[in-house]
């Protein structure tokens, strides 16, 4: 492997889990029905009854950031009266929500899918008016929370330009050929690879082709593509040591340039994406130079400010590069896949742990009877990222992927 034999898998930054919402609970009551009039056999209005429709364009953090009480209650039916007889209806309520969710109960019990624009689900049924045969007494609409879950296609999506190795990486972490999925919200048919690991916990790993510089601008599969990255929990940013070039037409650009420039892409289409956990895999360290340009392309990323006139100033992303490791592979000969796998199943491992303390705090607040909390804004950029590189290794001391060193020996 000649002077090749280190493995740097420490955190060069660290991202605050769970900005990305991929889950949201919600309280939904139908209204009450009105009162019938006994005296003149008159019948209460229906209470109006809670939809959840779904709306292209929509995520699920901004249903969570317009409604931070996450309480929808829909109206009353009117009583009857010697002017009118029946009652009004109440007024129905509609909830917004993104394509591709599925509502469930509390309990996990399917109320509905929503795979295509205008489609909907009622979650919340009104209350019958009063009438004769109820003894002109209304009932009371139903009232239940509800969760809407964004369907994710896998754990981890892939993220590179082409040639970065990210079909090869797929078939080395997964052993077999991976499947290619057909979801029924998407045009865009991304090949699935499963991790298996010792306990027999498997990890999905979405290669998710087309990426290309302007995919903001829906250039190649553009915005198909980048849709589908909503819907895994990480982010696995796949590169080439030695640099891309999409074609003789089009500028070289080196490592830590294509770093860049994914995430612009990423930034442009939805800066909510860049609060997923992401991990930095830097392919082809096989090639002769790789490990030259390894040293190069960390530096860059730890002293990102330094750099950033390599690449015009409307292609650098403003919220700087943020991993929670850089590991370099060599998807061609095996190096480092390992420590890899091991980083993959850590970083879930930890994402899931922070998501069951937040529902848990959640939950005794609520019982509490406190309204739920509303995440701290986050710091300025630029202080965040400041902070995260100068404290990011003490405060969080390297991350053990098979070392407990920042430098780990193959
Ligand atoms: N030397 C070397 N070559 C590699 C490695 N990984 C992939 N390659 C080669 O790089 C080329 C591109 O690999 P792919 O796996 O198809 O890359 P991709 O990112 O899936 O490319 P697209 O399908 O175009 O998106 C192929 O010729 C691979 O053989 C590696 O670790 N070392």
């Amino acid at each position: 492997m000649g002077r090749y034999n280190m493995v740097w898998t420490s955190r060069i930054c660290f991202r605050k889990y769970g900005n990305f919402v991929d889950n949201l609970r919600l309280y939904v009551r139908g209204g009450s029905g009105g009162m019938g009039l006994p005296r003149l056999g008159g019948q209460g209005g229906k209470g109006g009854s809670i939809w959840v429709t779904a709306k292209d364009g929509l995520t699920l953090k901004k249903i969570k950031d317009k409604y931070p009480h996450r309480r929808f209650v829909a109206g009353t039916g009117a009583n009857s009266s010697v002017r009118t007889l029946k009652g009004e209806n109440g007024e129905d309520v509609e909830i917004l929500a993104p394509v591709g969710i599925v509502v469930t109960t509390d309990e996990g019990a399917v109320i509905g899918e929503l795979n295509a624009e205008g489609e909907k689900v009622l979650v919340a049924k009104g209350g019958i008016g009063g009438a004769h045969y109820s003894g002109f007494l209304p009932s009371k609409g139903k009232a239940r929370q509800i969760r809407l879950d964004l369907k994710l296609i896998a754990d981890v999506g892939l993220v590179g330009f082409p040639n970065a190795g990210k079909s090869s990486l797929l078939s080395t972490l997964s052993h077999a050929k991976p499947q290619i999925a057909n979801y029924p919200f998407t045009t865009l048919r991304p090949e699935i690879g499963k991790i298996m690991y010792d306990d027999y916990r498997q990890v999905s790993v979405a290669d998710l082709p087309g990426l290309i510089e302007g995919a903001h601008m829906n250039k190649g599969m553009g915005h198909k593509f980048l849709k589908h990255v909503e819907r895994t929990k990480q982010l696995m940013f796949v590169v080439d040591i030695c640099g891309f070039q999409l074609s003789s037409k089009t500028p070289f650009r080196s490592a830590f340039e294509t770093v860049q420039l994914l995430t612009k892409e990423l930034e442009l289409y939805k800066e909510e994406l860049l609060s997923k956990p992401a991990l930095l895999v830097v392919n082809k360290m096989d090639l002769p130079e790789a490990e030259m340009l390894l040293q190069e392309l960390l530096d860059q990323l730890q002293n990102q400010d330094d750099y950033k006139s390599l690449l015009p100033e409307d292609l650098v992303p403003k919220s700087g590069l943020g991993f929670r490791h850089v590991v370099p592979i060599s998807a061609a000969t095996g190096l480092g896949v390992e420590e890899l796998k091991a980083c993959i199943r850590g970083s879930l491992d930890e994402q899931a742990a922070a998501q069951t303390e937040e529902e848990r705090t959640r939950r005794v607040q609520e019982l509490r009877g406190a309204r739920p909390p509303d995440r701290p804004p986050p710091p300025p950029e630029a202080a965040r990222v400041n902070l995260l590189f100068s404290d990011a290794n003490a405060r969080h001391p390297a991350h053990n992927c098979g070392s407990n060193a920042k430098l780990a020996h193959m």
